[in-house]
């Protein structure tokens, strides 16, 4: 019989039930406490070593030298595997209703309750010192303090994933890591081992194009969508299950940098998007997103072309809507990277009673490969007792011992059931809160094989492919034809070509274009290398139906949200004589609209404006640089357009914001600067505002008039029109 449990861990304090999962108890810092050993000696003196005598030999018994420098040779643990570099906040979300017809998940049933939240985001390949703006999918992992346990939503900022069964992602990860010989390239994909294997590997196609978009280059964390990517379930109380989707809608909008800005970025800031995250939140200007479900009855499961199984496949938007069901803030930084961002711990396997799991073969193997990271990541079983993993719900069973174990477990049993103590935790009934998993059918053979309702790897590539704009099919051919032109292996680039075909023969013959090379007349099924060896190759790679839906809107990012500046860098430049009215008016209007604006100058220290009074630059020409602003104005004042007219710099940040077509103003008197930029002659002869909003260049001798039309240029946030000199060729 199972006993009543009557000697329990103490529930958690307010403290540690508060929303915001502040973990005051475990923060130590050197704010003039006196300073300790490990072991709550006091030291005295922990900047000389003991010695013997002022010149010689440091004595072993010295414990304080031993003590510090031990502990600092132990400070490194293993970076993940994959989402080594990262960086993370806290929050929190609220649903805007009840969803209980849903899910019985409590946190999505009550609107009152505000839940604490933590989210990392990443990059995949890099390991954990590299540069922010590689082109690679970003983690956009979530979890969740519910008063039900922890639920963590591991999702990426891409809907799709390569590859079809887990199985494979040791040899994904494997061919897209730095090559083993060499360890090159870092965080990037553009290198023969991993086209090798995509190339081999038709059912990666769909998630290639996404990676080869703008997606895979975000402007900033805060301006990209999230996708729980694999079919879940929910589950109400009365046992009823509907698949769901789950999705992050950023309400900044979803945008982009441009792949020569992103590999400038990375020289100049490895760190843009952890320090954008970080500045955002300490501004107060908190990053939001609503939670979105998709929504998927029992009985429609096999409704659709492809299966809702297969994780190389998304649900169109326009097949089955988004509904919008939350929010969530972020608004605290995380008070130590170590502590929190480096050892939060995710697990797609986190689930509350209310969300459930499906069989789609990539989540069941990711179900498996969380735990087992970490428990060397971590260190050994109890990493679930670190402050930032700890659920904020008393933990009670009978696992006890371990490495770094932290609970003290009273009594005698550590089993049940037992009759002979109290302290055996009750087993709870699903009607009383237990999670009990989804009865769902399973009738089946033990076989090692891929559904037929999975062979079909070309149709949503296409699906999103036809939905780009051609900005944005421009960008795809431009990241094909830069990653395959650091291929080495020309039959790796042939073989892709072949692949590419399958998805759409302009793109292919755009990319062929730029390599000089032309596409192969490679059958398909001589590429396919995952078919098994008993399989019939035409079966596996010859499917390659049309589909019925010629585009998606919400695919594209060019109808993403354009009306705000919230948080857009502006950098206006000025030197010595600047126009300080002109100066303040747009600065005032920008900042006064959220914008985040930056004077920039030849050098630091001080300038004197053409009124005789003092402007503090925030950066000067050597510390800033163009990719690290949204857009660009120049004031006027005859002294300051002279000395940046003659200024190389300034030239360069005109030249490159233009190239990488942001919105770009100027006073009429700063003509003179943006005459010696190489896109003077592109400037429009006159200025009506729809030219304007077109081209993203303004020039006006009105200061008033000038701000509030370079607030809506920079809300358009790109101006890729401007590279159609590039288009697809026919
Ligand atoms: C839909 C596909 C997948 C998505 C969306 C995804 C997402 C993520 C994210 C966001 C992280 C970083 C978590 C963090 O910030 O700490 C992560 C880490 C990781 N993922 Fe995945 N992943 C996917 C597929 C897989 C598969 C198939 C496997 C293995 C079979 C896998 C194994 C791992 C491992 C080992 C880590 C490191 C975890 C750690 O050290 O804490 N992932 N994944």
């Amino acid at each position: 019989m199972v006993k009543k449990n009557t000697q329990q861990s103490p529930e958690p304090s307010q403290q540690e039930n508060d929303k915001t999962k502040k973990l005051e108890s475990f923060i130590a810092d050197s704010t003039g406490e006196s300073l300790t050993t490990n072991h709550g000696v006091k030291i005295n003196d922990d900047q000389n070593s003991l010695k013997a005598g002022e010149r010689g030999a440091t004595l072993l018994e010295d414990f304080i030298l031993r003590e510090k420098i031990t502990h600092f040779d132990h400070e490194r643990i293993p970076e993940r595997i994959v989402h080594a570099r990262g960086s993370a906040a806290h929050g929190v979300f609220k649903v805007y209703e009840d969803q209980s017809a849903l899910t019985r998940a409590a946190f999505l049933t009550d609107p009152g309750q505000e839940t604490p939240v933590f989210v990392r985001f990443s990059t995949v390949a890099g390991s954990r010192g590299s540069t922010d703006l590689a082109r690679d999918v970003r983690g956009f992992a979530v979890k969740f303090y519910t008063q039900e346990g922890n639920f963590d939503l591991v999702g990426n900022n891409v809907p799709v994933f390569f590859i079809q069964d887990a199985v494979k992602f040791p040899d994904l990860i494997h061919a897209v890591k730095p090559e083993p010989d060499n360890e090159m390239p870092q965080a990037a994909s553009a290198h023969d081992t991993f086209w090798d294997f995509i190339s081999h590997l038709p059912e990666s196609a769909h998630m290639i194009m996404w990676a080869m978009s703008d997606r895979a280059l975000p402007r900033s964390y805060r301006m990209m969508e999230g996708f729980g990517v694999h079919t879940f379930r929910f589950v109400n109380a009365q046992g009823v299950s509907n698949f769901v989707k789950f999705h992050w809608k950023p309400l900044l909008g979803v945008h982009a940098v441009a792949w020569d800005e992103a590999q400038n970025i990375s020289g100049k800031d490895p760190d843009f998007h952890r320090r954008d995250l970080w500045d955002a939140i300490e501004a107060g200007a908190f990053p939001e997103w609503e939670l979105g479900v998709q929504i998927i009855p029992e009985e429609d499961e096999f409704k659709f072309e492809f299966d809702i199984l297969d994780p190389t496949k998304l649900i169109p938007e326009e097949l089955v809507p988004v509904q919008r069901i939350g929010k969530m803030t972020l608004n605290r930084n995380p008070d130590n990277f170590f502590a929190e961002t480096e050892q939060v711990a995710f697990h797609v396997g986190h689930v509350v009673p209310g969300i459930d799991f499906t069989n789609d073969p990539l989540l069941q193997g990711r179900l498996f490969s969380y735990t087992d990271t970490q428990l060397i990541r971590l260190g050994g079983p109890n990493f679930h007792e670190i402050p930032i993993n700890r659920p904020v719900v008393p933990v009670h069973n009978n696992q006890r011992d371990g490495y770094m174990r932290q609970t003290i477990n009273r009594g005698k049993t550590s089993y049940g059931p037992n009759g002979l103590a109290a302290n055996d935790p009750q087993q709870v009934k699903a009607a009383d809160g237990g999670f009990v998993s989804y009865n769902e059918r399973i009738d089946a053979r033990k076989i090692r094989a891929r559904s037929r309702s999975f062979f079909d790897h070309f149709s949503q590539a296409r699906l999103f492919f036809n939905s780009q704009s051609d900005p944005e099919q421009n960008h795809i051919i431009d990241a094909l034809s830069f990653e395959l032109g650091k291929v080495k292996a020309v039959e790796i680039r042939e073989r892709m070509l072949a692949v590419l075909a399958q998805i759409d023969k302009g793109l292919a013959g755009a990319v062929a274009f730029a390599l000089g090379l032309h596409v192969p007349d490679i059958a398909l099924e001589s590429l396919n290398s995952s078919i098994p060896a008993d399989g019939d190759p035409a079966d596996y790679a010859s499917l390659n139906p049309e589909g019925s839906l010629a585009a998606s809107a919400a695919l594209s990012m060019a109808g993403t949200i354009k009306d705000t500046i919230k948080t857009r860098k502006v950098a206006i430049l000025a030197a010595d004589g600047v126009d300080g009215a002109s100066l303040s008016t747009v600065k005032d209007a920008l900042v006064a609209a959220g914008a985040v604006v930056h004077i920039i100058s030849p050098k630091l220290g001080k300038i004197i404006s053409q009124e005789d009074q003092e402007i503090v630059p925030d950066e000067s020409f050597l510390t800033a640089a163009s990719v690290l602003y949204d857009s660009v104005y120049v004031p006027g004042g005859t002294n300051s357009v002279a000395t940046l007219e003659a200024e190389a710099n300034a030239i360069h940040f005109l030249n490159e914001a233009f190239k990488h077509c942001k919105a770009i103003a100027a006073d009429e008197q700063a003509l003179q600067v943006l005459e010696s930029t190489y896109f003077y002659k592109k400037l429009p002869a006159e200025y009506s505002k729809e030219t304007v909003l077109r081209e993203g260049l303004l020039v006006s001798g009105q200061a008033d008039e000038l701000s509030s039309i370079f607030k809506e240029m920079i809300a358009l946030h790109r101006f890729w029109e401007r590279e159609n000199p590039r288009k697809i060729p026919a």
